[in-house]
């Protein structure tokens, strides 16, 4: 068996926007291969840390490395990384398959080479008819799907996902699901950030809570119920994503 190698680090991982301190000292270390389910009340910090670890934003204080570059090295992160983001970067004007097309040359991919995985996955999630279709006439959940495929086509090592199922409808929300499961079986490390806990209770080997910036709480997800309301057989993952948001200090031993 070999050793199980890191995907994502994080060292002391900072970002102060004037007096807000958005990130605060974050310490990560996921290993290759795990889908790591990334939680935390709104303003947390998540996006903030999702963009530092892509490149998109600089760090105030701290280091992070994916795939052991460094996240300051956007150049090279590129190949590396795949990006779902928030508000998901969709050209209007392009038809689905051209967008895709648009995300590979981006990456100096050539679209051949993708073609047959960006297909099978809109097939999947049923967009396949609307490929030749333009964005601007695509509901909100195939824009969605369109962003879900550009940024996992070209294979990366390690992909960043907020809130990936954000528009989809149930059917197409438990496709995605199982494909993100085919993204981390066959080795890749999916970072995963979403407010829907059944979600990551099914689907994350790992889960990190984030409170204010800072990292109350990590372990499997299982582990985390466990703790929660004094190891009552019944406790969620909402109710420990409750009790460490509502009390981070008592998490973290203060
Ligand atoms: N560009 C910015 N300028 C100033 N403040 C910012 C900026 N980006 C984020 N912040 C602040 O940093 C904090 C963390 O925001 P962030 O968007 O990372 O949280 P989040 O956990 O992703 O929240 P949500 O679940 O609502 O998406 C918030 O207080 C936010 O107002």
């Amino acid at each position: 068996m070999t050793e199980p190698s890191t995907a994502i680090l994080a060292d002391g991982l900072t970002k102060r926007y004037g007096s807000t301190t958005a990130v605060d000292d974050l310490d990560l270390a996921v290993e290759s291969g795990v889908v790591y389910g990334f939680l935390g009340p709104n303003g947390a910090g998540k996006t903030t840390t999702m963009r530092m670890l892509t490149g998109l934003v600089e760090p105030t204080d701290g280091a992070a490395s994916v795939g052991g570059t460094p996240c300051t090295d956007r150049r090279e992160l590129v190949d590396e990384v795949g990006l779902l983001p928030e508000e998901p970067p969709l050209y209007d004007e392009l038809t689905g398959r051209e967008q895709l097309q648009f995300a590979a040359d981006l990456r100096n991919v050539r679209w051949e080479t993708v073609a047959d995985r960006a297909l099978e996955m809109c097939e999947a999630l049923d967009l396949a008819e609307d490929l030749d279709r333009r964005i601007e006439g695509y509901s909100k959940g195939m824009a969605q799907k369109t962003a879900f495929v550009q940024a996992v086509q070209h294979d990366p090592a390690v992909v960043f996902l907020d809130e990936p199922t954000s528009g989809l409808d149930p059917r197409a929300a438990r496709t995605l699901r199982s494909q993100i499961l085919d993204i981390a079986a066959s080795d890749a490390t999916v970072f995963l950030s979403t407010h829907i806990l059944p979600v990551v209770e099914e689907i994350a080997d790992e889960v990190g809570v984030l409170h204010d910036g800072r990292l109350v709480a990590e372990g499997p997800p299982a582990e985390l119920t466990a703790a929660a309301q004094g190891g009552a057989s019944d406790a969620d993952l909402e109710d420990a994503f409750l009790e460490l948001t509502n009390e981070p200090d008592a998490a973290l031993g203060r």
